[in-house]
């Protein structure tokens, strides 16, 4: 008897799109975003416009309407703004269309020190706003060389995507489409020589620039099952100190941002409330970078616990950190490691985990709520916080607030110059 068919589910009905997408307005733009987009009002609705610069009129295109807000593209730009420049990637200005606009350079179009001064004003807004913290005189700091740039030739990674058409270049803005370019301008020299932008892949789907600090740059094809060739390690150098690490695992992305953090974690530390011998953390450590700093600051005796997620960083990690008895490299999940990390202490143990300096890196999202209610569970003497998202870092900014750890220094750093991304370095003791 053949084998009777399935009945046929009736097709989804497609979500019904918003009449206001696609139409044009025009925008008096007044203020910035976190995400790298800038504010503007339409007949009362907050628009989030895309490529324009706070001060500016624009003619806009909405690309998406919620009911609260809507999403725009900028067309072209009727009052410019005295900070607005030539974009510094040909392939991502206002002058081709947003669909063909190349992304990862959202803040091109601003001269340099104005887009630290929007930077600046949205990481103050986001204390303000989720934490009630008064940030006061902020300064995000450029990276040695990038004024020189223009904040170019910094990216020692860089993630090219395969269309399927074998053509390779960088994601659109806000788009899944693969545009094709002539030059990588963020990318260091060493990159930008071996980009292989006029070539066509087939069966790749990503493929991976990487300029270590020591060594040549090398290209790692990703192909479409996900496999990748055998990677020996590479080594990366902070000053004297070396890291070994696998080559498309995690490292800082600017040029200089390993040693600027690496300083900024040992000035953050406050050697007074500092205790070699106490349950030190180094949080989301990757291969040890900020255990190292830690480690380098307060001598051999120190001892340090690096917890990261990625077995083959951990692994690296551990040998990176040998320098330090002291040091260990643990693999686990943060919210895992931390939870009853007190109520299972003995009482030597509370002691020590009272006396520690915990480092935190986490990525985008923030360490969050079960992870900091656990970690205020232990009294820390003192918590350093790495934050890449102003506003992650005001939500758990906010809820160490509450349990009485204040920020007692916070700086700021611009390692992603011409994007909206900035770097936070904060102190927080009760
Ligand atoms: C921003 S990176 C920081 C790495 C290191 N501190 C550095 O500066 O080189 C965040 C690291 O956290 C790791 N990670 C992400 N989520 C994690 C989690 N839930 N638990 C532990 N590690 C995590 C990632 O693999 C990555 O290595």
């Amino acid at each position: 008897m053949p084998a009777r068919k399935p009945p046929r589910r009736p097709p989804r009905p497609a979500a019904a799109i918003d009449p206001a997408v696609g139409t044009e307005v025009e925008l008096e733009v007044t203020g910035v975003a976190h995400g790298g987009v800038t504010v503007a009002r339409h007949e009362g609705r907050v628009v989030f416009v895309a490529d324009a610069i706070p001060g500016e009129r624009v003619h806009a295109r909405v690309t998406d309407a919620k009911k609260s807000f809507w999403r725009a593209d900028t067309l072209e730009v009727l009052e410019a703004s005295p900070h607005r420049q030539a974009h510094v990637w040909a392939e991502a200005s206002i002058d081709r269309d947003p669909e063909g606009r190349a992304g990862g350079a959202e803040f091109g179009h601003i001269a340099l020190a104005h887009q630290r001064e929007l930077k600046r004003q949205v990481a103050t807004d986001a204390l303000a706003r989720f934490a009630r913290i008064d940030a006061g005189e902020l300064e995000v700091q450029a990276l040695p060389g990038d004024d020189e740039t223009n904040g170019t030739g910094w990216r020692t990674r860089v993630r090219l995507q395969v269309g399927p058409d074998g053509i390779v270049g960088p994601y659109a803005a806000r788009s899944h489409t693969v545009i094709p370019v002539r030059s990588l301008p963020l990318a260091t020299a060493a990159i930008a020589e071996i980009a292989p932008l006029a070539t066509r892949f087939s069966d790749a789907a990503s493929v991976d620039l990487i300029a270590p600090s020591n060594g040549r740059a090398l290209t790692v094809v990703t192909t479409r099952d996900g496999s990748t060739p055998p990677l020996k390690p590479i080594v990366e150098a902070v000053g004297d100190r070396r890291f070994e690490l696998d080559a498309l695992g995690f490292w800082q992305v600017h040029r200089e941002a390993a040693r600027a953090l690496t300083a900024a974690v040992q000035r953050a530390i406050d050697a007074d409330a500092f205790d070699p011998r106490a349950a030190n953390l180094d949080l989301y450590g990757g291969v040890g970078l900020l255990a190292a700093a830690v480690g380098d600051r307060f001598g051999q005796a120190t001892r340090i616990t690096s917890v990261e997620s990625y077995e083959p960083a951990t692994d690296f990690a551990a040998r990176n950190l040998s320098d330090w008895v002291g040091a260990r490299a643990i693999t686990a999940r943060v919210e895992r490691f931390v939870r009853n990390l007190a109520d299972d202490a003995t009482a030597v143990e509370r002691g020590r985990q009272r006396a520690a300096t915990i480092v935190l890196d986490p990525p985008r999202a923030g360490a969050g709520k079960a992870v900091i209610d656990e970690l205020v569970r232990t009294e820390p003497a003192q918590l350093v916080y790495v934050a890449c998202d102003p506003v992650a870092f005001a939500r758990d900014a906010a809820l160490l607030g509450e349990a009485g750890y204040g920020i007692r220094s916070l700086e700021a750093f611009d390692l992603f110059p011409n994007t909206h991304h900035l770097e936070l370095v904060a102190r927080l003791t009760r």
